[in-house]
Order: structure tokens, then C-alpha cells, then sequence
């Protein structure tokens, strides 16, 4: 449509711009990559050296670039933006946002979340399955989710097999009345099985200092296997009160990671790429495309990289899982901040993201003409 003759793949991340040969893309490269899980130009942490990548984008004589990623990859691309508006190059910056974990703040969904939540019910239905079959079963599910509990929270409630689902978000603590063990003990004698969700950034601070852990080479915290940790500490505390109990442990993470997208994350990324093309062609950079109330818009980056995409635990959205697997909020007074109590109901049609979308600025023309 464009005319465009020349398109290059950035292999491996950021440092693949300044560290790799760069791939060549065409349309027979690209063909049946929406059938395929993963990359085929490959990704990694680290490696922001933002003077050697814009050394790069401007020896190649890129004029345009599209970063996709999640919000680390878009802080990234806003830092990259910040240096060719500094040089004056004349070089647009999109950002795409990709994440199964759905942390990017202000739109919709990011491409990639609704995939790995259809792919988190085939291991809830899995371990419901082996819950019910077994004496006192326990299914116990890790998915992903360092920060953010949204594949979580959405695999609970469609799934509607979930007994508990555990949230980095949502503080719990495991002993005593209210505890998440006093829970399971209840629910087990109460349905004779019962199947927990765990997002792999829960209940980090609970287990010991002695596990404490480093960050990978872009800055996040290394989790510790909560996953591992929570089903001993279940096991152990069954054995204590001398109850039978069979706890099955899944953790599909990296399988759920690495499946295919499915048709609606196809349509999105479609959707999403056409959008992000169009905006730059127009003369537009400095932003990233994404769906904002259900309409294809260009957020410029300050926006995007102000904060984090978490569930909040005071709107509805989780307030329907609680009544849907009508588990405890294991929150006391004192873990809901002052300025949360009272929230006004928020005009979205899910409860999320209502903070950015209210006063979304018109796109900045920051173009580089
Ligand atoms: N504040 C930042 N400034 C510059 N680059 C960043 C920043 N945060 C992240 N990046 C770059 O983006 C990459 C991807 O971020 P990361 O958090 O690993 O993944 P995701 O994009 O999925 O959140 C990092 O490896 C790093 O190169
Ligand atoms: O082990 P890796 O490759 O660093 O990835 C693990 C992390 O990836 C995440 O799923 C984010 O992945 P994406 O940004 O690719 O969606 C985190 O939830 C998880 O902690």
C-alpha cells in the first residue's frame, strides 16, 4: 500500500540492533508466523544501549520503528524516541504492545493476554479433573504474572472451577483464623476437592529472607517458586492435622508462553500492526497503538510508561471473582489504602483501565517530518 521496499528484522531484542546482523523481512518471511508460538526474531532482557541502538538506527538509515513488546519494551522504545527527538533525526518510534501478562497500562488488553488465558483453562481443567478424582484433591495451577495478576484472575472467572485464585495484587497469609490454610481445610470438607490458581508473582514476601532473589538483566525481581513453596507448605500443614489430602501441581507457564495466538489475538495484532503503520505513514511517532474502549488509538509514550497495568483489588472486576469463587479477600482494614475505600464506579465496561482512558490527551502531533 505504502510502496515500502525495504523492511529489517531486529534480531534478539534491543542489543540485537547494535550486536546481530539484522534479518530481512518480506511477505513470504512472514506468511504463516501467526500459526507459529514464540518469535522468529528471537528476544531478551537486557541490552538497552540506547546510544549504540539509535547509532544504529541511523547508520541503517531507518526511518521508521516498531517496537513490540511489553511495558518494559515500551519504556525502552520511549527512551529510544527521547534520543532521535535529542538528534533530530527524522525517524518515526511505534511501540506494539505484546505481553501475555496484560501489564501495559491505559488500553484495553495487550496483544498475546487473551491467548494465554484460553490456554490457562486447559490446565485449570486439567487439574479440576485430577481434583475430583482423587481423595481431597487439591489442583493447584501456577500461571504467570510477576506483577500483574490479570491471567489469573480472568482464567478464574472463566473458568468457573476455581476455588481460590492468589494474585500478586492481593496480600494473604497462610496461618491462623482467615488464613489461606484455614480456607483450604474448609473448602476440602466442604466439596471434598477444590482447585487453586496461583499467579507466580503472589505471596513473594511470605516466603524466607533466606530465598531471597536477584533481578534478571532487565531489572525485574527473579521470583522465587512460590508454586513449589505454597503446595509444601499445603502438604505439610494437612500432614499436621493428620487429614489425607492429594495435591496435584501444575505449572503450564512457559507452555501457555509459548502456544500459537489464537483468532482474536490475530485479529488484535492485525488490527494493531495496520494501525501502527497508518499512524506512522500519517507523520506521527512517539506513541504506541492500542485499543482503547474498544477503538484503535495512538497513546503517545509518556502515558504508557507513567505507570503499571495492575488488577486493582477494590473494583469490581475482582470483586466478581471473590463472588465467583467466593474465596476471602484475606484482607484486613489495614491492607486497603485510605484513598481506595471509597471508590466511585468507574464508567468501563470491565472495571479496568479506567484511570488512563478518561483523559487520554489527543495524540501530540511529536512527529519528526
Ligand atoms: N526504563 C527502561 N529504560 C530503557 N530500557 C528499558 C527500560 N525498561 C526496560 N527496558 C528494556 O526493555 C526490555 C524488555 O523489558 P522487560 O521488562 O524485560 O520485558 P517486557 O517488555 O515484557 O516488560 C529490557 O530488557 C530492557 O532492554
Ligand atoms: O523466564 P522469562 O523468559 O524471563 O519470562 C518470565 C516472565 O515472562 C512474563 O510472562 C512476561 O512475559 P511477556 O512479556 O513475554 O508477556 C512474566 O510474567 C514472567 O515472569
Amino acid at each position: 500500500m505504502y510502496g515500502v521496499k525495504r523492511i529489517l528484522g531486529i534480531d534478539g531484542g534491543y542489543r540485537g540492533f547494535y550486536a546481530k546482523n539484522t534479518i530481512p523481512l518480506n511477505s513470504k518471511v512472514v506468511n504463516d508466523i501467526h500459526k507459529r508460538g514464540g518469535t522468529i526474531l528471537g528476544t531478551s532482557r537486557g541490552g538497552h544501549d540506547t546510544t549504540k541502538i539509535v547509532d544504529s538506527i541511523q547508520d541503517r538509515g531507518i526511518n521508521q520503528v516498531y517496537i513490540i513488546g511489553g511495558d518494559g519494551t515500551q519504556r525502552g522504545a520511549s527512551v529510544i524516541f527521547e534520543e532521535i527527538r535529542r538528534r533530530g533525526l527524522k525517524v518515526a518510534v511505534v511501540g506494539i504492545p505484546k505481553t501475555i501478562d496484560n501489564d501495559i497500562p491505559v488500553i484495553d488488553k495487550s496483544f498475546g493476554f487473551d491467548t494465554a488465558v484460553e490456554e490457562a483453562q486447559r490446565a485449570i481443567n486439567a487439574a479440576h479433573v485430577e481434583a475430583e478424582s482423587n481423595e481431597n484433591g487439591i489442583g493447584f495451577v501456577k500461571l504467570m504474572g510477576r506483577y500483574s495478576g490479570f491471567i489469573a484472575m480472568y482464567a478464574t472467572l472463566a473458568s468457573r472451577d476455581v476455588d481460590c485464585c492468589l494474585i500478586p495484587e492481593s496480600p494473604f497469609y497462610l496461618e491462623g483464623e482467615g488464613g489461606l490454610l484455614e480456607f483450604i481445610e474448609k473448602r476440602i470438607k466442604e466439596n471434598g476437592h477444590m482447585v487453586i490458581v496461583l499467579a507466580e508473582g503472589a505471596g513473594q514476601e511470605l516466603m524466607s529472607k533466606s530465598m531471597e532473589s536477584n533481578t534478571d538483566a532487565s531489572g525485574n525481581k527473579l521470583l522465587k517458586d512460590v508454586g513449589l513453596w505454597l503446595s509444601q507448605s499445603i502438604k505439610d500443614y494437612f500432614k499436621k492435622i493428620n487429614m489425607v489430602m492429594n495435591l496435584k501441581y501444575i505449572d503450564p507457564t512457559y507452555m501457555i508462553r509459548a502456544v500459537p495466538s489464537n483468532a482474536s489475538d490475530n485479529v488484535y495484532c492485525t488490527l494493531l500492526a495496520q494501525s501502527a503503520v497508518h499512524g506512522a505513514m500519517a507523520g506521527y511517532t512517539g506513541y504506541t497503538s492500542g485499543l482503547v474502549n474498544g477503538r484503535q488509538t495512538y497513546i503517545p509514550y509518556y502515558r504508557i510508561t507513567e505507570k503499571q497495568n495492575n488488577v486493582v483489588i477494590t473494583d469490581r472486576m475482582w470483586a466478581r471473582l471473590l463472588s465467583s469463587t467466593n474465596q476471602p479477600s484475606f484482607l484486613g482494614p489495614k491492607d486497603i489504602p485510605e484513598e481506595k475505600k471509597e471508590m466511585p464506579e468507574k464508567p468501563t465496561l470491565d472495571g479496568e483501565n479506567c484511570d488512563g482512558v478518561v483523559d487520554i490527551p489527543p495524540v501530540t502531533k511529536e512527529i519528526t517530518k
